[in-house]
């Protein structure tokens, strides 16, 4: 059943040399003194998500677009030292890697105009000969490029993506009273009170690129925006420019902007659905033409039952933490708890909530989406490969504990079992990069585990045995 998408030697790949073109460097520089920026950030992203780089000053674009900048490869893993005193990563002894920025992600921050920023893709250093060049294995952002390219090549079709990341506010002038016995969904006046919040986060977005549509207040201080769906390796860059857009938001407010999963038991958790489809050039393949009633095709069955067959073990990527597992168990807050899909139900783990569009409810705010993506590409591979059947769909709720369907994995622990046991998705992201996620977020489980919490205080502190 498995499926090999890897391919090292794709065109991306070759974008080193594209950035020693004089004519694209010469453009962009013009770009850069017109808008006076003199500052640039080469970032990347961890395999947790996290966004690292380095500041260059604008002058010196010509050296860095064709050689990089430097980073210890432990930062791929945040620097996180174990429980056992390990350096994941690689330890300190560890080889540097170069971060070579993708020229076309170039972006003024509208906060600061003075300030650029690239997105980078990294490469093993060029001063190690025996390695030198190749792309760094733990790249998730690479990772997803090369994956869904060479998917591409092989299938004919392309991913979209459009991603809605939920998110809570808290912080001076937010704070909501809500009644007990309703929600305070789409309630107007509440999102009024988080309107210099949306005109700051929708001004920026725009300034950088994104089509913004819509939004809404949902549970108390939750605020959700969407911006247009797009290929998912655009998609997945914007997830991580929105989420530092509203960093920069909260800053600048005195606020707090959290993208945790499962804020407070009761209330719905923040999700981050990925709503997908695949496109034969302009024709999207999940939905027969001119066919009005809810329905999917025979290869969109299949890619759904590939989405099923490794829902499990995609878990560890779609809910990464300790507290994701939270959102799926305090049932009745629309988000998923067994695996099954269904027509426009939204109790269930993926919805086929319009014609041509997959809801895979899953994923969560804090979400990797280069990660998630890859996993999505992966399963749906498999699934149309082995033409997997994804089953009859949920009728009514899933949060009946009777259902036929499968569970989720109960918390972070059992889904990253699940997790390094796929080859589909070992194969998708890479053995280094399975081996780095589940090491860090098995040394989180574990703190975690040896954590004792309020909930055990309440039940336990007084009680008698
Ligand atoms: N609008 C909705 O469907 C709510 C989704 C829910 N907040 C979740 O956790 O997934």
């Amino acid at each position: 059943m498995t499926t090999t998408l890897s391919s090292s030697a794709t065109a991306l790949d070759q974008h080193r040399e594209r950035n020693t073109d004089q004519e694209v460097l010469e453009t962009l520089r013009k770009r850069i003194a017109d808008a006076g920026v003199e500052y640039l950030y080469y970032q990347s992203v961890t395999v947790t998500g996290r966004v690292v780089g380095k500041v260059v000053p604008a002058e010196q674009l010509t050296r860095n677009a064709e050689k990089g900048v430097q980073m210890h490869r432990t930062v791929m893993a945040d620097f996180q030292v174990t429980r056992d005193g390990t350096l994941l990563g690689g330890g300190v002894e560890a080889a540097e890697f170069t971060a070579v920025p993708d020229l076309d992600t170039f972006a003024v921050l509208p906060w600061d105009p003075s300030v650029g920023r690239f997105f980078c893709r990294l490469y093993e250093p060029d001063h190690r000969p025996e390695i030198g060049g190749r792309p760094l294995a733990t790249d998730p952002r690479g990772n997803l490029r090369r994956l869904h390219a060479a998917f591409t090549e092989r299938t004919g079709l392309e991913l979209r993506s459009g991603c809605e990341p939920e998110m809570t506010w808290t912080g001076p002038g937010l704070e909501v009273h809500a009644r007990p016995d309703s929600s305070p969904a789409y309630r107007l006046d509440l999102l009024e009170r988080s309107r210099p919040i949306y005109q700051k986060v929708i001004s920026y977005a725009r300034a950088m690129g994104f089509s913004m549509i819509e939004g809404d207040y949902e549970d108390p201080g939750q605020v959700e925006l969407n911006w247009m769906f797009d290929h998912a390796d655009l998609t997945a860059d914007r997830l991580i420019t929105y989420r530092q857009i509203c960093r920069q938001v909260a800053r600048e407010l005195g606020v707090t902007a959290s993208f945790m999963p499962k804020p407070a038991t009761g209330m719905m958790g923040n999700g981050c659905h990925h709503n997908i489809s695949l496109w034969r050039g302009d024709e999207n393949v999940f939905a027969e033409p001119g066919r009005r009633e809810l329905h999917l095709t025979e290869l969109g069955r299949h890619a759904l039952g590939g989405i099923l067959t490794h829902a499990a073990a995609s878990m560890a990527v779609m809910g990464p933490t300790v507290n994701s597992y939270k959102r799926y168990w305090d049932s009745g807050q629309f988000a998923p708890a067994q695996i099954n899909w269904g027509m426009d139900n939204k109790t269930c783990t993926v919805r086929l909530s319009a014609n041509g569009r997959l809801e895979v409810k899953l994923p969560d705010a804090m979400v990797n989406p280069y990660l998630s993506h890859a996993v999505l590409i992966a399963a749906m591979a498999d699934g149309l490969e082995n033409r997997i059947d994804p089953g009859e769909p949920q009728q009514g709720s899933s949060y009946d504990t009777q259902s036929r369907f499968t569970k989720l994995p109960l918390n972070l622990g059992e889904a990253l079992e699940l997790f390094v046991a796929d080859d589909v998705i070992r194969d998708a992201l890479g053995a280094e990069t399975v081996e780095l996620y589940h090491a860090y977020k098995s040394d989180e489980w574990a703190r975690f585990c040896g954590y004792v919490t309020d909930w055990e205080h309440m039940m336990y502190k007084e009680d008698t045995p």
